[in-house]
């Protein structure tokens, strides 16, 4: 049974941030029997781990239409798309968070039960798994903390004014969009990419991407180190000050501070430990079929990050992903037929405010530059698209 706690504490939430309402719905009654059968979808309870955006966007989905429970580690959405921009402008980053809590420690899908750090457990019909990925600040914020976050991007847009020189280890769309973005608007700092292949961003875009993404870090004028690996990454971060970036050519790199934009991992922590954990691949995701099924059980989802669709890991797939299984749950409920997720969404790299490359999910996958990505994504980092999305007012 769910706790009278926890009830209050969705109450609290609801009443902290107009928001909540996309965020939370109270759990007021707890069904018993949980065969996946056709039934009253306004019975049904829907057990959504993870508020990152494939949780919410299925949220949404299931809002008014049945019972569901959304339970992140965080007390607050961030916006990790924009975390670059946070770095370096003041305000933005209290942009970048918005309201949540409590985090999953294990679950078992024969009893479908999840059970919560605070030895709450929650008895679910449908469970969808949204656990997406964590990694270094800024890009992303450790589990269960973001009280904290302001203060620590306002520490970090503090330690990049201050710097004259930066560098940024790991050359993915987080490193690049992190060196245009901070060269873009202070040109009279030294910023140095450093990445261990010569692709940049990641090995599945196309030669014209790539070229495009490079020539436009040339013209902001971030200096690369391409095809070398830092040996000493640990040591040249734990400072937070200056140091003498080190890689395996025997190159060394002076600068007042570095940032690590490496290394995403699978959130696993809530199913690692229960059956599902037998079917992780080796990064951690569960395996799913066309409707977004973790393999062998028809009331278990897997959307976003933390699932092995074979398509490039972002935030706008994630949420088509959780509005298809959200679609898919209902009809579920109902005894009709489960919907298929398609995907297909632009992936828009910015560099600096005012502009990147954009590869479109059209014409062949056309590649696009500063223009359209800026009117896409770079004016903003899609601040305003995802503020509608979880009806945030201000
Ligand atoms: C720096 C950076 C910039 C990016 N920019 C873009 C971009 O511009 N466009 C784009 O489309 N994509 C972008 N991405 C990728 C995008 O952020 C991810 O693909 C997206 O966050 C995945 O969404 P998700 O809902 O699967 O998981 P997440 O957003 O990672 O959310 C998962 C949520 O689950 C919660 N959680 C995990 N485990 C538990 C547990 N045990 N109990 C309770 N809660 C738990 C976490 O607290 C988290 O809130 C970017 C990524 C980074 C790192």
């Amino acid at each position: 049974m769910i706790s009278s706690r926890f009830l209050r504490y969705s109450a609290a939430t609801a009443g902290i941030t107009g928001t909540a309402y996309l965020v939370y719905q109270t759990v007021k009654s707890m069904r018993q029997g949980f065969a996946v059968q056709a039934r009253d979808i306004k019975d049904t309870h829907v057990v959504v781990i993870g508020g990152g955006y494939a949780g919410i966007s299925c949220a949404s989905e299931l809002k008014d239409k049945c019972k569901y429970t959304l339970i992140d580690a965080k007390d607050k959405f961030h916006h990790n798309w924009g975390a670059q921009r946070a770095s370096i402008e003041e305000g933005f980053a209290r942009q970048l968070l918005t309201y949540m809590r409590s985090k999953v420690v294990n679950l078992d899908p024969g009893s479908q039960i999840v059970k919560l750090e605070n030895g709450n457990e929650l008895k679910y019909d449908y469970l969808v798994l949204a656990t997406g990925t964590g990694g270094s600040f800024p890009g992303r914020i450790p589990l269960g903390i973001s009280e904290r976050m302001r203060s620590c991007y306002d520490t970090i847009r503090k330690r990049i004014m201050d710097a004259r020189s930066v560098v940024i280890v790991g050359g993915g769309a987080a490193g690049v969009e992190m060196a245009g973005d901070i060269k873009e608007d202070f040109t009279d700092k030294t910023v140095t990419l450093v990445h261990p292949s010569e692709q940049l961003v990641d090995n599945d875009v196309s030669d014209k991407f790539q070229g495009m993404v490079k020539d436009r870090l040339k013209k902001l004028g971030v200096a690369m180190v391409l095809g070398e690996r830092v040996v000493n990454l640990d040591a040249a971060v734990a400072g937070a000050g200056p140091a003498v970036v080190k890689t395996d050519a025997g190159r060394e790199i002076p600068a007042d501070f570095v940032i690590k934009a490496i290394g995403l991992k699978v959130h696993s922590v809530a199913y690692a430990n229960s059956e599902l954990g037998k079917k992780m691949d080796n990064f951690g995701r569960l395996p799913v079929n066309e409707f977004l099924q973790v393999d062998g059980y028809e009331n278990v989802f897997a959307a976003g990050d933390c699932n092995n669709v074979k398509e490039r890991k972002m935030g706008m797939l994630a949420t088509q992903q959780g509005t298809s299984v959200g679609k898919s749950i209902l009809s579920h409920a109902e005894g009709k037929a489960l919907n298929k997720y398609s995907g297909g969404a632009p992936f828009a790299l910015c560099i600096g405010r005012t502009g990147g490359v954009t590869r479109m999910p059209f014409f062949g996958g056309v590649v696009l530059g500063d223009w359209v990505t800026t009117k896409i994504k770079a004016k903003d980092c899609c601040l305003s698209v995802v503020k509608k999305q979880l009806g945030v007012k201000d």
